[in-house]
């Protein structure tokens, strides 16, 4: 049975699937950029990174000259202000504000990997908020938890965490479990500008969007004051009526990891055209260790996917990864994108133009053959790539006249296709992201003379 919250969604309907139960498709065309669902979080969990530097419910940054403010009962939990914490404490914080530092500081939680910390506290979040439903527990309340509990389980989760609150009457036996065998398979790694900040639970998107790695929508999310954080489902292309709608499950460039990944954590195998490739392919070469093989292979690279058109036309369509020659196969490795990313970044930061020049050029190459048109990796690089240039050009040197020109020319056209790129996804998780960023050098590059 179809739930109700999506049969009345305008954007999108599901079908039966061969192999996941039901596909998402498009009720009608869905240009490029535009939101196909947007609903807040039904239970979010901040990383240990983060505690203390966001506010815990609404997940913004404080701003200038007003600190977070640390809850007096268990000070775990940071807000911006009365409102946040008022809005958490009636959500789920008056249930375990007593015992979080009991919990925390217990050896079972202390025993448990960075990530089971993070499961555990999101369950306790999550039951927490069941317990304060009209009828604790009576899940037919909440749309969000019947949704939640409808959605497939993952293969095999392990034993569940501990719990924090014990509220009377306590949830079933079987509630806990049951809601923690979907953990794996259904949540989601929220992020601001491709950081990693938090895991939330978005039952109707989990219960919609199946896996592509050439996906043709993302999720993006934006933080406002007071509110939960709300996901936005994007489209990074023309979709069509009738199209599945993916979304990425993982980074498509795990091109080693991810079929692993893919059976333990989500149980199934993934069968696009890209994971086809490398599977049949099976063992991918070993990245080179000589620096001149490594420096050949990146010329290569960005050869065969002809980053130069890229660079220069906006008709530029990239190879699919299946017609990649045998002698290149190696670049599919993790360890070359790894290499070929650090190699950039140190030779940005050591003002090292020529190598950084040549790295980002093989790195954009990367991504072009890995990620589908659009996708935000591939805007934050150009981004990237447009700094060091103009570090190296303004700030380093002191360019003659044509060079300046020439200079002026390249960078304007990386900030032009990283903000194409970006602007796709559109604003998202902190102020003053990539997208504000590139509005302000596009400013400072007219203005240099
Ligand atoms: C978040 S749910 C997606 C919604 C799901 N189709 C449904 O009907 O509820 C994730 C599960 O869907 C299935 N799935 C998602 N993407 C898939 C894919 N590309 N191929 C096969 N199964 C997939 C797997 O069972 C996975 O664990």
């Amino acid at each position: 049975m179809v739930h109700s919250s999506l049969s009345t969604l305008d954007t999108i309907e599901l079908r039966p699937h061969p192999t996941a139960r039901d596909q998402a498709l498009a009720k009608a065309e869905i240009p490029t950029g535009s939101t196909i669902l947007k609903i807040p979080a039904f239970a979010t969990v901040l990383q240990f990174s983060q505690k203390g530097n966001r506010c815990d419910h609404c997940m913004r940054l404080p701003t200038e000259g007003q600190p977070l403010r640390r809850c007096t009962g268990c000070s775990a939990y940071w807000y911006c202000d009365a409102q946040c914490q008022s809005a958490q404490w009636q959500t789920h914080h008056k249930r375990i504000c007593k015992r979080i530092n009991q919990f925390t500081s217990s050896t079972v939680f202390q025993g448990l990997e960075e990530h089971e910390k993070m499961d555990a506290l999101l369950l306790n979040h999550l039951v927490a908020s069941l317990s304060t439903l009209p009828t604790a527990y009576n899940l037919e309340q909440s749309q969000e938890a019947t949704l939640f509990l409808s959605l497939l389980p993952g293969p095999s989760s392990g034993s569940e965490p501990p719990l924090i609150c014990t509220i009377s009457p306590p949830p079933k036996a079987d509630l806990i479990p049951t809601l923690f065998e979907r953990f794996g398979n259904n949540n989601f790694t929220m992020h601001s500008h491709l950081n990693s900040i938090a895991h939330g639970i978005f039952p109707l998107a989990s219960r919609s969007f199946n896996h592509s790695c050439s996906p043709n929508a993302a999720p993006k999310y934006t933080f406002s004051a007071h509110q939960p954080v709300i996901m936005e489902v994007v489209a990074l292309k023309d979709i069509h009526q009738g199209e599945e709608i993916c979304i990425p499950y993982l980074d498509p460039a795990l091109t080693q990891t991810k079929r692993q990944i893919f059976q333990f954590t989500y149980g199934f195998n993934c069968n696009c055209p890209a994971c086809l490739f490398l599977n049949s392919i099976g063992h991918i070469p070993e990245t080179p260790t000589d620096p001149d093989q490594l420096k050949d292979l990146s010329r290569r690279v960005g050869e065969f996917v002809n980053v130069d058109s890229y660079l220069k036309s906006d008709k530029y369509q990239s190879p699919s990864m299946s017609e990649l020659p045998q002698d290149l196969h190696p670049v599919l490795n993790e360890d070359f994108m790894k290499w070929l990313s650090e190699t950039f970044s140190k030779a940005s930061h050591e003002a090292n133009f020529d190598l950084a020049a040549e790295s980002g050029i093989a790195l954009l190459a990367l991504y072009l053959l890995v990620y589908p048109c659009n996708y935000p990796q591939i805007g934050m690089h150009l981004l990237e790539m447009a700094k060091t240039h103009w570090n190296y050009s303004f700030v380093i040197s002191q360019p003659s006249k044509s060079k300046e020109t020439e200079a002026k020319a390249a960078i304007s056209r990386l900030l032009e296709l990283a903000k194409r790129v970006l602007d796709v996804l559109g604003r998202e998780g902190d102020e003053d992201g990539p997208l504000a960023e590139i509005s302000v050098l596009q400013n400072l590059l007219q203005d240099v003379q």
